[in-house]
């Protein structure tokens, strides 16, 4: 006997499989394989329905909730627009996917373009897309595409700048980060001149040495240290007028730098939650709380509606 499993069939076995944290799939000779989701050897057996299971063991719920999308498409053998708006509630410790219409961006071929020659800006936006099934490229793996001037006031009209510049030119769908640290004391600065604090071509420890310097006779107290990051996203592409999000990350300004994971003034802010700076926080640690993911959080939520345009 052939059991028929369909897409609601399969959700409705993932919700319970992961509230229950019991994986309980019947495969296609109608046994039910009762399995402990963490330690699960979840099998797909080919089926009319082209269904495959993929061992997954000791699974992280990242890497659970690929696996996720990736039975979602397998299953309808769609792309993530229309399995997404049929998704159940599935909780997974930190990570979780609402039921209502959640749409995640889909790029025809599955590759995302960032307008940044910034490597640990890519290293945090790979992390985050590729859970969402992209690959990411960015302006190092173009090198015959030009440096774009940062000329504007603003972090918005910079990303902007960056995004259009390269969207024009590749005449492909790109995204931008014009991102920074702002210091209370310091009235917000380096803001936009973040990346040239210490000068135009200044290293990160040139950097944090400079905001070191720069508070060092004014800000002794932690109070007089307040600081947060903020990031503005910008998706252009042919026709469309561009979206535009942002998002912030809130803490203090340490005295001496911390940590070896990151870049830029990662060493020297202390996130306001931990008490840890943003270079003793891994990246998957990061990438929940930062700036980054905040806007990235906001990106996903107006992508849907951007897309109909
Ligand atoms: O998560 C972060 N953790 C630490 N530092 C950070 C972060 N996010 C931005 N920042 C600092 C680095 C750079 O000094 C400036 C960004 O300047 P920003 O112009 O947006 O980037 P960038 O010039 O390094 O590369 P690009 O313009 O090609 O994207 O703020
Ligand atoms: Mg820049």
């Amino acid at each position: 006997m052939t059991t028929k499993l369909y897409k609601h069939d399969i959700l409705d076995i993932f919700a319970y499989t992961l509230s229950t944290r019991q994986l309980r799939i019947e495969n296609i000779f109608g046994e039910q394989l009762e399995l402990p989701i963490y330690s699960v050897f979840f099998k797909y057996f080919p089926s009319e329905l082209g269904l495959k299971i993929v061992a997954v063991d000791e699974a992280s719920p990242s890497e659970i909730m690929t696996l996720f999308f990736q039975v979602l498409r397998d299953v309808t053998a769609k792309n993530y627009v229309e399995i997404i708006t049929d998704t159940l509630v599935v909780k997974l410790d930190d990570v979780e996917v609402h039921s209502e219409t959640l749409s995640l961006p889909v790029i025809s071929d599955k590759t995302l373009l960032i307008a940044t020659r910034n490597e640990g800006k890519t290293r945090e936006f790979k992390a985050m897309f590729s859970q969402l099934g992209y690959t990411v490229k960015n302006l190092n793996d173009f090198p015959e595409l030009p440096e774009v001037a940062e000329t504007g006031m603003t972090f918005e009209a910079n990303a902007r700048l960056k995004a259009k510049t390269i969207s024009e030119l590749t005449g492909e769908m790109v995204l931008a980060d014009d991102s920074g640290l702002m210091v209370d004391i310091l009235g917000g600065l380096p803001g936009v001149w973040s990346a040239r604090f210490a000068g135009d071509h200044a290293t990160d420890d040139e950097n944090n040495a400079k905001l070191l310097h720069e508070l060092a006779s004014t800000a002794v107290s932690p109070d007089k240290r307040k600081a947060k990051f903020h990031t503005t996203l910008v998706v252009a592409a042919p026709e469309k007028e561009p979206l535009v999000v942002e998002g912030e990350w809130f803490g203090e300004i340490g005295t001496i730098p911390k940590g070896d994971d990151g870049f830029g003034y990662d060493p020297l802010f202390i996130d306001e939650e931990t008490g840890r700076t943003a270079a003793q926080m891994s990246l998957s640690q990061k990438n929940k709380v930062s700036h980054r993911a905040r806007a990235l959080q906001n990106l996903l939520k107006k992508w849907p509606e951007w897309l109909k345009q």
